[in-house]
């Protein structure tokens, strides 16, 4: 199976290198493309053994897979380029925030097209990704789609229209832990805490809470009731927290995530129909 990547930053880095350490996937070729930094292409071959392609028109010919990994900023200038090589019979992977199936089958015309949004987890195999697609994509191109992102994680098959919400949620989902992380450690600190302990403390809390929602399967409100004891430390906590708005910090901050993704699609469909 031969696969082009367009456009080598981390999210490409983080698929390849889950699909290259699988033992269980079909060879794989793959050739990898990007506009600048041509350090990270030479880093992506020493590291995962992939092709470099500048620009090869017959190595296009040949793929049965195109995967578009470049910002939504550069789609406009690459999409065009990209669409007068395509193989009538490839299919198109967008890894693209924001951008939806009906933008992406207008612009590429006939073209089986999957949209795509894993999250940077992928790097260490734990991604939650996202499917949806167009009507010309096989069952059999999907499964086999599937079976390539469950390499870096779980996948779920979406309809197109939740995948702004996706990328709110899951494809931002990590920064918005580290951000908390960041938060609790900072907390530590001011509490007389050095940095290593409040990051071993902070992390292994984060670890335990997951593990513990996984594990047990009980709900989170559950679980978080039976840390909170009537007077106790986490009443108080939680209380602060909530007079200081983090219920609607979150619930706001989803609903831009959401809102951004719809404008970063938006910007891509009027600048490629120009
Ligand atoms: N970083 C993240 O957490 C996630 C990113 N995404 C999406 O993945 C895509 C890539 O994101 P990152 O890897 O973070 O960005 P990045 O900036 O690390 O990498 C993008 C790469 O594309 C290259 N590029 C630009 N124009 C090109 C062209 N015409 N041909 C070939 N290469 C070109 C750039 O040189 C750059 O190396 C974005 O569209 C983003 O929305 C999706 C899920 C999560
Ligand atoms: O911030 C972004 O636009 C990308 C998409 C999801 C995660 N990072």
């Amino acid at each position: 199976m031969n696969i082009v990547f367009f456009g080598a930053g981390s999210m490409a880095e983080a698929i390849i290198s889950g699909w290259t350490a699988s033992p269980t996937l079909p060879p794989l070729s793959i050739c990898v493309t990007n506009k600048s930094d041509h350090e990270a292409l030479i880093r992506l071959k020493e590291t995962y053994g992939v092709s470099l392609v500048s620009d090869s028109p017959e190595i296009l010919e040949q793929a049965d897979y195109i995967v578009l990994a470049m910002k939504p900023k550069d789609a406009a200038e690459a999409f065009p380029l990209i669409k007068n090589r395509i193989p009538k019979n490839s299919t198109i992977i967008s890894v693209l925030a924001g951008i939806d199936i009906d933008t992406l089958s207008d612009f590429f015309t006939n073209q089986p097209i999957i949209r795509v949004m894993p999250n940077t987890s992928a790097t260490i195999g734990k991604s939650a990704t996202a499917i949806s697609h167009n009507a010309l994509v096989t069952d059999t191109s999907i499964q086999l789609i599937s079976e390539l992102f469950r390499t870096i994680g779980s996948v779920e098959v979406v309809k197109d229209q939740m995948m702004h919400a996706v990328t709110a949620l899951s494809g931002s989902g990590p920064a918005y832990i580290y951000y908390v992380t960041e938060l609790l450690e900072r907390a530590a600190m001011e509490h007389g805490f050095t940095a290593e302990e409040a990051r071993a403390l902070v992390l292994q809390t984060l670890d335990g809470a997951v593990s513990m929602m996984k594990e047990t399967k009980q709900e989170p409100a559950t679980l978080r009731k039976r840390v909170t004891s009537p007077g106790g430390t986490t009443e108080a906590g939680l209380k602060a927290m909530a007079e200081c708005g983090m219920e609607h910090a979150i619930l706001t901050g989803i609903d831009a995530a959401t809102k951004q993704s719809k404008v970063l699609g938006q910007n891509v469909k009027d600048s490629i129909s120009r």
